[in-house]
């Protein structure tokens, strides 16, 4: 679909992303996501990826950010090359929504010409409510499926809103692009990481393990977790979805308050059972059992697979 270039730019591409990209991405995004940028929706940024020492979940989407870089390109025939403004791995959970807006409206967010928008799950499917409207124009409204994705000036010729989500959990990855070289997002990445590898962090033992955000990038501070212990506690609300109970290592009887959680070393329990692997703190345990939760639902949909090729 190419709606009216010039009055309503924008492309909508179905299947853009396979399905297991999109599972990929997801796997990241649960094992990684802090709380994002409004109440209810959480994010996975590029530099929280580094800032927590998974630099390494960056490498699947470096593809993908090329891929799409290349298409707003060619669709909107740039004559120069763009930057990333901005990567990010977005979930809205129920009660999330936006309203009408572009996504260039504030001052400091005039350097935003274009935005692209993955779908990498499915309405109705896997959340219900969530429908994108575009205010003027066709489509009018983009229900959104998983490996679609939608692109679009980021100006006030491309006004948007999303409904509430009513039920379930609905994952975008979105970009933003611009003609303003100083805004390259790659920039920024690269020299922290230099930063990082020229401190020699890597040399030290368990430096490869997952740390928790600092304070300064959650929506609200482990200081003021015990007020809003559902919004900085989203890692351990995963594993506890999970089936697992969480243990600090010093005192197995007590459990941890929130900014503890997030720093100290600890073990899993299920159904009473101790497992005697520790961990570094709940980053850390999270991306591993995220980890073997993947490798099993992998192992199961490959043993299905093969039964219904034999029976
Ligand atoms: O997720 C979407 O469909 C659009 C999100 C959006 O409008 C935004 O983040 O500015
Ligand atoms: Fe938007």
């Amino acid at each position: 679909m190419a709606a009216d270039r010039q009055q309503n730019p924008r492309l909508m591409l179905s299947n853009f992303l396979s399905l297991e990209q999109c599972k990929e991405l997801e796997f990241i995004h649960k094992s990684c996501s802090t709380v994002g940028y409004r109440p209810s929706v959480f994010s996975t940024t590029l530099s929280h990826l580094i800032a927590t020492n998974s630099a390494h979940l960056i490498i699947p989407l470096v593809l993908i950010r090329e891929k799409l870089k290349e298409k707003v390109e060619e669709f909107f025939a740039c004559e120069y090359e763009l930057c990333i403004e901005f990567t990010g791995l977005v979930s809205w959970t129920k009660g999330s929504s936006i309203g009408w807006h572009s996504d260039d409206n504030r001052p400091y967010l005039k350097q935003r010409d274009f935005s692209a928008v993955c779908y990498l799950n499915s309405y109705g499917k896997d959340f219900r409510g969530g429908l994108f409207h575009f205010q003027d124009g066709e489509p009018t409204t983009v229900k959104p499926s998983a490996g679609d994705v939608l692109i679009y000036t980021a100006d006030n010729r491309n006004v948007h809103s999303v409904d509430e989500i009513i039920d379930g959990e609905r994952l975008t990855l979105t970009l933003w692009f611009s003609r303003d070289s100083s805004h390259d997002e790659d920039a920024k990445l690269v020299s922290r990481l230099s930063e990082i590898s020229s401190t020699g962090l890597t040399d030290v033992p368990g430096s490869y393990l997952p740390l928790p955000a600092s304070s300064n990038m959650y929506w609200f501070s482990p200081d003021h977790s015990s007020e809003h212990d559902s919004a900085i506690n989203i890692c351990c609300a995963r594993i506890y979805a999970l089936g697992f109970g969480i243990y600090p290592l010093e005192d197995k009887t007590n459990i941890m308050d929130v900014s503890d959680l997030l720093m100290k070393p600890l073990q899993l329990a299920r159904n009473d059972e101790l497992f005697n692997q520790e961990f570094e703190n709940v980053l850390h345990a999270l991306q591993v059992f995220s980890i073997f939760f993947a490798l099993f639902c992998f192992i199961v949909r490959v043993y299905c697979k093969m039964l219904e090729q034999i029976l």
